[in-house]
Order: C-alpha cells, then sequence, then structure tokens
C-alpha cells in the first residue's frame, strides 16, 4: 500500500494532508506496480522499504563516506577535482552553481572507478573499489526491479523496455556521495556583509533542481535536510531513514513515459548542527541511447511531447544550463499553433 509516512505529513491551507508515498516491496506484484505508478505520477517520488539491498553494503560504504570526508582538505583535493569525475567542494557542475557541501562523484563503470579509487582511497584502493561495486550492483539491482513494476504497472508489453537501458554495459549511470558540514546561521553578534548579499542562500545546501538521468535512487545518514516540491509547488520535508531508500523519477523518465510521470524538483537545506552524508545512484543509458516516449505511451489523447534525443545530447543540454534551470523544455515537441506561427512570420 502507499502510506503517507505520518512525520513527513504537513498541511496545506486548505488541511489537505500530503505525504511521502512509502512502498513496501514485500507485498504482492500486482498490488506493488500500480502502487509504484501512483508515487511516480502523483509525487515522482516514494521510499522503499523492504529492499533487498544487504546492510553491510549500506555501512561499508557509509564508513568509507566518513573515513574520507574527515581528511583535512588539501588530502582531499589529491583525490583529483571533479571535471566531472572525483572531489568536488561547494562548486556544482560547470557554470557557477554554488551549494555548502562537498562531494564525490563517480562513473559506475568499474575500470573508471578503480582508476579513482586510487587516489581517493591511497591505502586502500581495491579494497574502496570493492565497496563501491558491490553497492553499485546492489541498487542497480534495486532500479530494475522498480523500472520492472513501472513497465508493468503502465501495461507496457515488454516489461524490461525500462530496465534494459540501465542493464547495458554501457550505461552511464553515476554514484555520488555528497557531505554537508553544519553551517551555523549568522546571529546578530556574527554579522557578515559578506554573507549579507546572499543571505537568501545561507542555509542552501544543494539548490532546487531535477535529475536529468532516469530513476536516482538516494539514501542518507540520519540527518535530514533534503525537501521535494509537489505538482503545487509546495516543499516537503523528506524524513532521514539511513536503513531505507528514496525514489526520484528524473528528466528521463518523464520523456520515456511521455510526462506520465514529472521529475521531482528538491534540493537539500542544510543543519546547523549535525553534518547530512547522503549518497545517490543515478540510473542512465547509454550516451548513444535514442530517449523518446515508448510507443504504448503515446496515444490519440496523449500525443508524443517529445523529440527524440540521445542521453549524449541531453547531458550536453543539462551541463550548458545552470542547476535549477528547466532542461526538458528545449526536447519538447512545437505545438501545431506555435509551428504555423512561427511560418506565418
Ligand atoms: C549544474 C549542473 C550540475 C549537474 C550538471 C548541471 O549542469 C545540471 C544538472 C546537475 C546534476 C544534478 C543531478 C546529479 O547530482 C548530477 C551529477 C547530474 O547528473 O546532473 C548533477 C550535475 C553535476 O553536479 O555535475
Ligand atoms: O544530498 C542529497 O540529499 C540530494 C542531492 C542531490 O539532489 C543530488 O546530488 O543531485
Ligand atoms: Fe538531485
Amino acid at each position: 500500500m502507499v502510506v503517507p509516512s505520518p512525520t513527513s505529513m504537513i498541511r496545506t491551507k486548505k488541511t489537505k494532508a500530503v505525504g511521502i508515498p512509502t512502498i513496501d516491496l514485500s507485498l504482492e506484484r500486482s498490488q506493488l506496480s500500480e502502487l509504484v505508478v501512483k508515487a511516480c505520477e502523483e509525487y515522482g517520488f516514494f521510499k522503499v522499504v523492504n529492499h533487498s539491498v544487504p546492510k553491510e553494503v549500506i555501512s561499508r560504504l557509509d564508513e568509507e563516506g566518513i573515513e574520507f570526508f574527515s581528511k583535512n582538505s588539501s588530502e582531499k583535493r589529491q583525490a583529483g577535482t571533479s571535471t566531472p569525475f572525483g572531489y568536488g567542494c561547494k562548486n556544482i557542475g560547470p557554470n557557477g552553481d554554488k551549494g555548502e557541501l562537498e562531494y564525490l562523484l563517480l562513473h559506475s563503470n568499474p575500470i573508471s572507478i578503480s582508476e579513482r579509487s586510487k587516489t581517493i582511497a591511497k591505502d586502500h584502493p581495491i579494497k574502496f573499489s570493492c565497496i563501491v561495486n558491490d553497492y553499485i550492483k546492489a541498487v542497480k539491482d534495486l532500479t530494475c526491479e522498480i523500472l520492472e513494476l513501472a513497465a508493468e504497472g503502465l501495461w507496457v508489453p515488454d516489461k524490461s523496455s525500462l530496465s534494459k537501458i540501465i542493464k547495458d554495459e554501457h550505461s552511464d549511470s553515476l554514484l555520488r556521495i555528497n557531505h554537508y558540514p553544519p553551517v551555523k546561521k549568522l546571529g546578530n553578534d556574527n554579522w557578515d556583509p559578506s554573507k549579507i548579499q546572499n543571505s537568501n542562500n545561507n542555509n542552501i545546501g544543494f539548490g532546487e533542481h531535477s535529475d536529468p538521468q532516469i530513476l536516482t535512487i538516494l539514501r542518507s545518514n540520519n540527518v535530514g535536510g533534503l525537501q521535494i516540491s509537489t505538482h503545487h509547488g509546495l516543499w516537503i520535508p523528506v524524513p532521514p531513514d539511513p536503513s531505507e531508500f528514496y525514489v526520484m523519477v528524473g528528466d528521463a523518465l518523464q520523456v520515456l513515459t511521455n510526462g506520465r510521470f514529472v521529475s521531482v524538483r528538491h534540493r537539500v537545506l542544510t543543519n546547523t548542527t549535525k553534518p547530512r552524508m547522503s549518497m545517490m545512484y543515478f540510473a542512465a543509458p547509454p550516451l548513444n541511447w535514442l530517449i523518446s516516449p515508448l510507443s504504448k505511451m503515446v496515444t490519440a489523447h496523449s500525443p508524443c511531447l517529445y523529440r527524440p534525443f540521445t542521453w549524449a545530447q541531453y547531458k550536453q543540454a543539462a551541463y550548458a544550463l545552470r542547476l535549477g534551470d528547466t532542461r526538458l523544455d528545449q526536447f519538447k515537441v512545437q505545438k501545431q499553433e506555435d509551428s504555423n506561427d512561427s511560418h506565418s512570420l
């Protein structure tokens, strides 16, 4: 059943309760597929419990993250600056976006992981790459299970039409570990004019955005800060749960479902006392994969909303824009009236 978790229930002005759906993966399959579709349609976001990712696989990556981020900054910089893979601090992407965080960004390809491990975990590179590979394998299986349930719930004839994109050996999936140190709020006795200019941003750990990929599988330590935006533009805080996963619909899945699922906008606010650590698996197609709505999702009532593009083209568009920009607009099919207008000019 999709159960809005009580801790995440908040009320709007009309006192309608909104809560984050929680899906118990031990439920019966036909029920599960309906729940996945409903949650993806309503929020583009849900929590999964009773998943198959072993506890040790999670705790080992946690320990590596804690060990890495506790190093001093010159040691961390030796891991290699993120261009885009490696260690990054405060800079998000190439276009001047800033956040109150540091992170490790890795490609999911085992060869790339093995190369990066030599600088990230100099004294135990093989152990580090095994831990990262094990985590990626387990969350990739979870992603594929969710995508197969989604395809079933959408009555797509080939149940693997979404999961096979991720299973492809050239998939461009990524792993990111974010670390948000506590940020003290400015008091009157701590007046810093240079900070006043950015006073609106003071508590933004990671600015509002949607993820470009198909699906994001997120978990964090016990420190909150993540918020998702509802279709009505309301921000809902996501209660942290170190042993479970949150699932986010990304832009590519919005296109594959012809807009039936909408990618979730989200952001992270910093905590004033405790550090947040989160790890995200971004499930993506191979670079040359042509992304267009699944044929089952295009009907006379739901005409095709997006023109086909490769994942490489989409990434290029994403990296040319700012974090919070809506990147899908440039891939929308022009409406008939719009194209008539342009002819008459
Ligand atoms: C500003 C940017 C950072 C980002 C690439 C982008 O140009 C726009 C999307 C951003 C995002 C969000 C989800 C993931 O964290 C990420 C790795 C991704 O694939 O797209 C980041 C990119 C990044 O930090 O490099
Ligand atoms: O750190 C988090 O909880 C979310 C970060 C995020 O949205 C991202 O890295 O794309
Ligand atoms: Fe994100």
